[in-house]
């Protein structure tokens, strides 16, 4: 921040604002907020707008709920006190709005200070309806903004409550409501609780809305106001008194579109709203103090995307100083007046022409930013891409190789809302007790239902629902069939999960568990005796009879892996005579087939987690073999997840449950994988 604050660029902002405080007395201040603020402090009661109505208040004076006059009071109250004008407690609360907005852009946007300062601080569309025109735009805008930044950071309740809040300055930000209803909605990990920001909405718009309609007075300067009307002017007439009004209907196709996006992430959340209200400024003949709500997405659409759209910006803010100040008259302090049109000559009815004229040029620019906005923020973004096709994984391995514990690690990163998961057991022909299990192992393809898997994992790749089966492992038979809806992430496993080359096409990213023999070994008994009601002579005659079914059928599927993952113990020996008085001690080997960052991944590994590493790394660099060994914990491993792969960190649930140890390292390297696949895809 402090580099923020010492930038040239801060210090010009400011001295530009400090400068109008004392030089405008803009007149919508003067003859509007001004005397509100002052009657409503001189006899406080919780109906102002009844009092000024008595008292032959003008009934456009401020048309804005309890947030807006809560934000005033204070400066106004104070102002009274030590005797100071009421004209500089409003600006000054309105520059306390104001550099307020610019620290929440500064958390949105961290190390882009230059263009912040430049983009928001700098930009003539705040300055000049603020503090020239005296509009108080920023206060709606600024709660809004902060409600979104409390989204973010999952403060649910918080973001209600501002939201709320936002409204209640100015009716205009109801516009933005069903966007956040369509986010949260169609977000998994955030539909989980979303009754946080609802109990926070609700009950703030209880509090400060009921009491406000209980105000009669009050709502009939709200919507007495003609600025409502000002959405219904562009219609198209049809026959007798119908027409069709543009701007909801741009509205409401806007909602439609963001609704398709089955989930938005958070620059496309915010994406949408600013586009919806760029729109919706552009086709109205709005108030100069509207394009205010506009700034703060076009600030962060500027540092998404470059230089083209500073350029664009500024064109359309320099559309906005000349065609406003054509239009409107600046006041100063000292009774002075300032119109363009009358400073260069135009006569009156040639400035309205060149104001519509510039305006023309607005909306030109505006459309395409839009579009831009649209293109960028939306087209080129993960999770757009995850939401038209589901992201596949599928894990191949021997029985006991540990596909049920790793999809379970994996699920606990995205949250069971987002995740499906296909077993291969629950495609296996026949119940425990069949006799056919006397001449055919479970490894045999025979013996399992694998065009069912394919056709199942076929139609959630295609987002469709299927019926499926579940195979219990305590009682050895079928479940009856359910119906198994498809998701954002979709994991199958099995034993022949990369057996058929159709069923391998289904998958971004391909996995294979090659654990260790004696460790497989070591695990199933436990694991079949224990939690399987088997016999342990059963298990170990089991071991014999696969083992040529291994062979031919599992152990080739690695050869089609991307990634081949094999947990061992630390020493060959070490499985005999153990005893459950010491843990096993592993080490994780990683092959890859696509190459990946192992040089990071070994850094960070190293230096965030503590481990010991050994990279190998083919001629070309597309084989790469990783060995880790050591002792590292769940929070280590999820500290170097956000270093090593920061744009994954959204798709995941909002705590994603990070394992110890070696499960732990598996789950980061998935990640990384994952995160590498989307990038193809996002590239493709
Ligand atoms: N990474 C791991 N760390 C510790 N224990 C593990 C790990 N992977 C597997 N295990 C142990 O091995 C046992 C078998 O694992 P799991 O049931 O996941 O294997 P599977 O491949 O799904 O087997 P099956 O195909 O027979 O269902 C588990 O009970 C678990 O205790
Ligand atoms: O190989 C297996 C799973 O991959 C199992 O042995 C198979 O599912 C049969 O299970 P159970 O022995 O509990 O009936």
């Amino acid at each position: 921040m402090k580099k923020l604050l010492i930038h040239p660029f801060f210090t010009m902002g400011l001295a530009i604002r400090l400068a109008l405080i004392v030089g405008m007395a803009p007149l919508a201040v003067t003859d509007w907020y001004g005397p509100f603020l002052d009657m409503s402090t001189s006899a406080l009661t919780l109906d102002p707008w009844s009092a000024w109505v008595a008292h032959g208040g003008d009934p456009v004076a401020f048309p804005y709920g309890y947030a807006m006059w809560l934000t005033f009071l204070p400066l106004t109250l104070i102002s009274k006190i030590i005797g100071l004008p009421l004209l500089y407690a409003y600006d000054l609360t309105i520059l306390a709005a104001d550099f307020s907005l610019l620290l929440i852009l500064h958390q949105l946007l961290p190390n882009r200070q230059r263009l912040l300062l430049l983009t928001y601080w700098l930009s003539p569309i705040i300055i000049i309806a603020s503090y020239g025109l005296g509009l108080n735009d920023l206060i709606p805008a600024l709660l809004l903004v902060l409600s979104m930044l409390f989204v973010r950071r999952v403060k649910l309740t918080l973001a209600g409550v501002l939201l709320a809040s936002a409204i209640s300055a100015k009716l205009s930000m109801v516009v933005a409501v069903p966007f956040f209803a369509i986010y949260l909605f169609n977000n998994r990990a955030l539909r989980q609780r979303s009754f946080e920001f609802v109990s926070g909405f609700g009950l703030s718009i209880f509090l400060l809305a009921g009491s406000f309609l209980l105000s009669g007075a009050g709502l009939k300067m709200l919507f007495g106001n003609p600025e409502i009307e000002k959405i219904y002017q562009l219609a198209i007439g049809l026959a007798g008194n119908v027409s069709i009004f543009v701007v909801p209907l741009i509205y409401l196709v806007m909602l439609y579109l963001a609704w398709r996006v089955r989930r938005l992430n958070f620059d496309l959340f915010q994406a949408t709203i600013g586009i919806a209200f760029l729109l919706i400024v552009l086709m109205t003949p709005s108030s100069p103090g509207w394009f205010v709500w506009c700034i703060p997405f076009l600030v962060l659409y500027q540092a998404m995307s470059g230089r083209i759209a500073i350029l664009m910006v500024g064109a359309f803010s320099g559309g906005y100083v000349l065609s406003t100040l054509l239009l409107t008259q600046l006041q100063f302090a000292n009774g002075n007046e300032f119109a363009l049109g009358v400073a260069l000559h135009i006569p009156g009815q040639m400035s309205g022409h060149t104001s519509s004229l510039l305006h023309t040029v607005m909306v030109a620019i505006g459309g395409v930013l839009a579009i831009r906005v649209w293109r960028e923020a939306i087209g080129r973004n993960d999770f757009f891409r995850l939401s038209r096709k589901p992201f596949a994984i599928g894990i191949a391995g021997d029985s006991g190789a540990g596909k049920d514990t790793f999809t379970d690690a994996i699920t606990g990163l995205f949250g069971e809302h987002s995740v499906v998961k296909l077993s291969g057991d629950d495609y296996h022909l026949w119940d425990r007790q069949k006799p056919m299990w006397q001449v055919m192992t479970h490894l045999n393809p025979m013996a399992n239902d694998i065009e069912g898997f394919c056709n199942d994992l076929v139609s959630l790749t295609d987002g469709k629902s299927v019926m499926s089966r579940h195979y219990d492992h305590k009682t050895g038979k079928m479940s009856k069939p359910f119906m198994m809806a498809s998701n954002d992430f979709i994991i199958a496993s099995g034993l022949h999960a990369l057996y058929l080359p159709v069923i391998r096409e289904c998958y971004n990213l391909k996995i294979y568990l090659d654990i260790d023999e004696e460790l497989r070994r070591h695990f199933k008994i436990k694991r079949d005796v224990h939690h399987r009601g088997h016999t342990i002579e059963r298990v170990l005659g089991s071991f014999e009879k696969r083992e040529p079914d291994s062979e031919q059928f599992i152990r080739p599927q690695s050869r089609h892996a991307d990634l081949i993952i094999s947990l061992q113990p630390i020493h060959p020996r070490m499985l005999e005579g153990l005893d459950d008085k010491h843990p096993l001690r592993l080490k994780l080997v990683v092959n890859t087939r696509n190459g990946f960052n192992e040089l990071s991944i070994h850094r960070t590994l190293v230096g965030v987690c503590g481990l010991h590493v050994d990279v190998v790394v083919n001629d070309d660099g597309s084989d790469v073999q990783l060995t880790i060994e050591g002792e590292t914990s769940g929070a280590d491993i999820a500290m170097a997840a956000e270093m090593l792969c920061p744009r994954v960190q959204e798709f995941l649930d909002i705590s994603p449950k990070w394992q110890d140890g070696m499960l732990g390292l598996m789950q980061l390297i998935t990640l990384t994988h994952i995160s590498q696949a989307l990038t193809k895809r996002f590239i493709k």
